[in-house]
């Protein structure tokens, strides 16, 4: 088992220009989570989100405190933690399975081993037959599975999910969400995604993590357990029915909104 932990992590980005301050973005955000686990984290716009994610995939170095991988300080990008953003950057001149199997190439695999688990990885992100299609030749949500099969290619610890699904139409980011759920669970990684969508959330968590904005800090901390009944192949309509989701989702709205009048009472 792996753990990615953030300890008393704060981060300050230095001023855009000599007329602008530096802006003081996360304030000693403790959290972690191990592999076998999906945390979600949400907060509103400017809460430091996407900061925290840089911070884990080594993008960024925090002003304070540590981000660890198994208790050692994480000091720049790794293979042990692959990145998915919501443009998912393909390489357009290479078709699906070279997009996929690029990783490997860079780790020095040989050709022919390459091709072989790239043609797995697309069967399991259900893409058997799209491998010798062009990027352009692929719709969104085809483009983001191509993503995640190659962050998957270098058998990442941890998935790092910028809003993977946002660019996508209602009906295929539905069902992203539930292969998305299936292909972290096969592949037995741990996985941090960021939305904006509270029913995204409580759909895909194991934990749901609120942060505050204005700086980002650590509002909740919360156990969720619908991710198994959609693996068990619950619909995701019925899941949602049920009061114990509302009753989460009702939670989860008032931690985003209980910090919003804190915030405009301290103003
Ligand atoms: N490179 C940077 N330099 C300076 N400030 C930045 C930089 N990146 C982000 N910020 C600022 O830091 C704050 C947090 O940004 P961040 O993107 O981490 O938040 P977020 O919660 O992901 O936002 P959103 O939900 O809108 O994507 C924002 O006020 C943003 O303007």
């Amino acid at each position: 088992m792996s753990q990615l932990s953030f300890n008393e992590v704060s981060l300050v980005y230095p001023p855009r220009d000599r007329h602008a301050a530096s802006q003081l973005v996360l304030d000693r955000v403790t959290v972690s989570l191990t592999t076998g686990e999906f945390v979600v984290v949400i907060g509103r716009s400017g809460s430091g989100k996407t900061s925290l994610l840089n911070l884990a995939a080594g993008f960024l170095e925090p002003t304070g405190g540590t981000v660890k991988l198994d208790g050692k300080t994480v000091e720049g990008p790794g293979a042990e933690r692959a990145v998915v953003f919501q443009d998912d950057a393909l390489y357009p001149w290479l078709d699906a399975r070279d997009n996929v199997a690029f990783p490997l190439r860079l780790k020095g695999v040989g050709e022919r081993e390459r091709r072989a688990r790239a043609d797995e990885l697309l069967e399991l992100v259900g893409l058997s037959a799209a491998g010798k299609r062009r990027v352009w030749e692929l719709s969104g949500g085809m483009r983001q599975r191509v993503g995640i099969a190659r962050a998957l290619a270098a058998e990442p610890r941890f998935l790092l999910l910028d809003e993977p699904l946002g660019a996508l139409d209602a009906l295929t980011r539905s069902r992203m969400q539930t292969f998305l759920l299936d292909v972290w669970a096969k592949s037995r990684s741990g996985a941090l995604l960021i939305t904006h969508s509270i029913d995204e959330a409580l759909l895909l968590a194991t934990r749901i993590v609120v942060l505050s904005p204005n700086p980002g800090r650590l509002a909740a901390d919360i156990t969720s357990s619908f991710t198994a009944d959609i693996l068990a192949g619950t619909p995701a309509n019925v899941v949602r029915s049920s009061p114990a989701f509302k009753r989460l989702h009702d939670d989860v709205t008032g931690f985003i909104n209980s910090v919003t009048r804190e915030e405009e009472l301290a103003a």
